[in-house]
């Protein structure tokens, strides 16, 4: 079981880990609405917005859950030396929009930028956008349906793709950092052009799917005439966990996923993996102390996994389904030993996920995997369109997901097997905005 999407997970020696990573208690839409009490709240926050309180979604939702007494008001900071949503315990739901450009104007997307950050700070903070200063005779500023809800740990992380670059009205080119070079085509790739890429992405997360929804569509309604959105995906059941406080989820073929990911607390992988450092690349300067988001939607043959012997389920991973144990013995933690051998062979055996994936096949290099879970109801044949949507943090692409992905895609056996790519994207994610700055000011200028 995953934790509870509406609690903070509980660290490993008793503390709040996100308190501990200096996380705040904010005033939230729910604590003020718990604080004013369910049914009055109704009636009054209800009526100064205009709002009947037969339309008003929260009371269910709250008694639902059953957390008015504690509702989870936990807020990540939105501005710091990195964009939060990187490192940060990785939140139960995703929502993920990437967006092309429909202006031809430069100062359209630094206004926009700026805009962007501004909406992005308020909502992680749990407060709706344009409090105070609507009027009664234009659309509202906040979409409205995250009233009454908790921040819910939302982060939203922004970044920019190779195609942004490339357009001349906006004089970056020369700033683009080498690393956004294209991935290449891998084996057995199926990709879809209009599901992949896009000028510039928006990855939102929080542990509630309607503010993860409720954060993607105000922004995009703050771009209407900027930007038109190109694709955009939901997901569950967070894939990864980006902090050792987090218990490790499952991904959809039943198996712990996540166990051997880089972490919050190992502060030197995260330095060595995935925080671009200076003077990385002239050109791009703008880029130190951000990282390369790497997306690809992964269809995962359910129908076929499914009919398959546990025997070679544990074997295509390299690891067991209930324990997520190496193969090679011990338990989940336990460092896999690729040169055990029992009667039949390697225990790990050569073509296995973990064997191919692990560092010590792919020259020491790691990533912060964040990956979410997807449905996306079913094809022609009755097959479950679902699978992985593989999100990764790396300090270049180039060394640290192409080479591994090649490797997985040509000899892996769950890729092989049991896998298809059929998206993908690139993003450079700029560092993180200080106070008074916005994203990608580096780039743009202010
Ligand atoms: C290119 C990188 C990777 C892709 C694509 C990928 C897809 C993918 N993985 C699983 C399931 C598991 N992966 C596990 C470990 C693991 N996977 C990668 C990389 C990619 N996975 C790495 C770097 C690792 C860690 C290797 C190590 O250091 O041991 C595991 C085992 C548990 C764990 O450590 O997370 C599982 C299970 C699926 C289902 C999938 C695509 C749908
Ligand atoms: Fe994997």
């Amino acid at each position: 079981m995953t934790p509870s999407s509406t609690s903070p997970a509980p660290a490993a020696g008793g503390g709040d880990p996100r308190d501990e990573e200096g996380r705040r208690r904010g005033v939230s839409r729910r604590g003020l609405f718990a604080a004013a009490g369910v049914t009055g709240a109704v009636g009054v926050t209800g009526a100064a917005l205009g709002i009947g309180a037969t339309s008003w979604p929260l009371g269910a939702r709250a008694e639902k859950s059953g957390d008015t007494a504690a509702p989870a008001d936990v807020v990540v900071p939105f501005r710091g030396e990195h964009q939060a949503g990187i490192t940060t315990p990785a939140q139960d739901r995703l929502h993920m929009a990437a967006f092309d450009l429909v202006t031809d104007s430069r100062a359209d997307l630094i206004l926009l930028l700026k805009e962007w950050t501004r909406a992005a700070e308020e909502m992680t903070r749990g407060n709706k956008l344009g409090e105070g200063t609507d009027s009664y005779l234009a659309p509202p500023s906040d979409t409205g349906e995250a009233m009454g809800l908790s921040a819910a740990n939302l982060t939203i992380t922004i970044g920019f793709g190779r195609s942004l670059f490339e357009k001349p009205f906006l004089k970056i080119k020369d700033k683009m950092p080498a690393a956004l070079e294209p991935l290449p085509h891998f084996p057995n790739d199926k990709l879809d052009p209009a599901r992949s890429d896009g000028d510039i992405i928006v990855q939102a997360c929080a542990d509630d799917p309607q503010v993860a929804v409720h954060a993607i569509r105000n922004l995009a309604r703050i771009g209407f005439s900027t930007v038109s959105m190109r694709w955009s995906q939901l997901g569950f059941g967070r894939t990864s966990s980006t902090s050792r406080a987090q218990a490790t989820p499952r991904n959809l073929f039943g198996f712990k996923d996540g166990t051997a990911n880089l972490t919050s607390e190992d502060a030197a992988g995260v330095d060595e993996h995935v925080w671009v450092p200076e003077g990385a690349d002239p050109k791009a300067a703008w880029m130190t102390g951000g990282t390369y988001l790497v997306a690809r939607r992964i269809r995962m043959r359910i129908e076929i996994w499914d009919r398959t012997s546990l025997q070679e389920q544990e074997a295509s991973i390299g690891r067991t389904k209930t324990e997520g144990a190496p193969l090679s013995g011990g338990e989940e933690f336990t460092e896999p030993d690729f040169s055990a051998k029992g009667s039949r062979g390697e225990l790990i055996a050569k073509d296995s996920h973990v064997r191919l994936a692990h560092p010590s096949t792919n020259e020491g290099v790691k990533m912060l995997r964040r990956g979410y879970n997807y449905t996306d109801g079913s094809d022609e044949l009755g097959r479950l369109d679902a699978g992985l949507f593989f999100i990764a943090f790396v300090v270049d692409p180039r060394t640290h997901f192409t080479p591994m992905q090649n490797r997985l895609s040509a000899g892996d056996r769950l890729h092989v097997e049991y896998l298809q790519h059929v998206a993908s994207g690139l993003y450079a994610i700029p560092p993180g905005a200080r106070e008074g700055e916005y994203i990608g000011q580096g780039l743009f200028g202010a």
